[in-house]
């Protein structure tokens, strides 16, 4: 069922617009989309979660509710039963579909968080834009992918926008809200709002690659790529130093099989297509060897790291 709804900010006749997300639909449930469901549900609103298959969506399930246990644990520390009725409460508030198609029916917001490739950002937009109601706003999770290019395969570029969460989505606070020169008024205040009812703490951000935290991230992690591969330093000294030197909850090799190393090696790739004299994107042998050998970090049980 669509959730449609309005409402005014201001009293004038010019007043901003925003539509009110009771009910998303999130492609992709892997890491980011599992984590997003989490939170969306968690803070009231219907989520239909869609991936390619229904053995990958049982697995996203799985996740929702472990990470769920792991937050009731706490929450309700000395009460186990109302946290299990909490768990099932927010579990009700998920669905899962194998069809973007018909899941993009009914649904004021369309939350994207498949691959990272823009060929296929792009086909999936494309073919919600013939089916999604008019009102709904579409969103990309992507991590380095311009707004505005993912956008051109769709007739809504004033109803699109960049809703960028960090991983894990149940811990992390922030979310980047980009929008592009064609993003309304009204969608950038309704993605704002959004997030907000999400528990998380919005920043308002351009369409330029890897919006804030992540032009700064990136270069970091790279740096840390090649000092190593030039002998410099281990993986274990490198996390060690920016862990204990640094404050940082997880050194760059850590941090990178946490956010998966296919994940990574897409953005050095696009980047690179984008600025191929910056030998800061020079392809890293490590990394193409990891990514080969379909050691993607933490999701596969082994990337730079083993966690088997
Ligand atoms: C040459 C080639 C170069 C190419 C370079 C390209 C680089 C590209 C890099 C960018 C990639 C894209 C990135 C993306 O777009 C943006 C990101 O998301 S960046 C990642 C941001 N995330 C982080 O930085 C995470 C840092 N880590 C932490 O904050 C913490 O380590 C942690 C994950 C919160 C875990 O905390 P720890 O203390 O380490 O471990 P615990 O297991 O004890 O957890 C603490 C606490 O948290 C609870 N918890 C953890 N995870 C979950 C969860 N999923 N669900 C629910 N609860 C969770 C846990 O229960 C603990 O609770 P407590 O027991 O303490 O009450
Ligand atoms: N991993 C991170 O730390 C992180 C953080 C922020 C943003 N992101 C971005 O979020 C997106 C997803 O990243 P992830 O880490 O969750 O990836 P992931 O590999 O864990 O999950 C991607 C999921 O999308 C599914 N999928 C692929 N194509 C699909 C399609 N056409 N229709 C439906 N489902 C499809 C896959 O089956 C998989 O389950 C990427 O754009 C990534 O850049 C990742």
């Amino acid at each position: 069922m669509a959730f449609f709804h309005q409402i005014c900010r201001g009293f004038s006749s010019s007043a901003v617009r925003a539509v009110v997300i009771k009910h998303v639909t999130i492609i992709g449930g892997g890491q980011m989309g599992s984590g997003i469901a989490q939170v969306a549900a968690s803070t009231g609103h219907s989520v239909t979660l869609v991936d390619t298959s229904e053995d990958i969506l049982k697995k996203s399930v799985k996740t929702i509710e472990g990470s769920l246990r792991r937050v009731v644990k706490k929450k309700f520390a000395d009460k186990p039963e109302a946290g299990e009725e909490y768990v099932q409460k927010v579990l009700k508030n998920v669905s899962t579909s194998s069809d973007a198609g018909s899941a993009a029916q009914g649904t004021d917001l369309v939350l994207e968080a498949i691959v990272e490739n823009l060929q296929v950002k792009q086909d999936l937009f494309s073919h919600l834009d013939k089916l999604a109601p008019a009102h709904t706003i579409f969103a990309s999770n992507t991590s380095s992918l311009s707004i505005s290019d993912i956008a051109s395969s769709t007739s809504r570029l004033d109803r699109f926008g960049g809703l960028h969460f960090f991983n894990p989505v149940p811990m992390m606070k922030l979310v980047e809200v980009c929008g592009t020169s064609a993003t309304s008024q009204e969608t950038f205040d309704s993605l704002m709002n959004f997030s907000k009812e999400l528990g998380k703490t919005p920043v308002s951000c351009k369409d330029t690659p890897g919006f804030i935290v992540n032009r700064l991230l990136v270069p970091y992690i790279l740096e840390a790529y090649h000092l190593h591969e030039r002998g410099h330093g281990s993986k274990e000294d490198v996390d060690i130093a920016m862990k204990l030197g640094a404050g940082y909850p997880m050194g760059p090799f850590e941090l990178s099989d946490y956010i998966g190393l296919d994940t990574i090696k897409f953005i050095l790739d696009g980047w690179r297509v984008m600025d191929p004299n910056n030998p800061s994107f020079a392809p890293s042998e490590l990394l193409n060897k990891l990514v080969a050998e379909g050691k993607l970090g933490k999701k596969t049980g082994e990337g730079f790291y083993k966690y088997k």
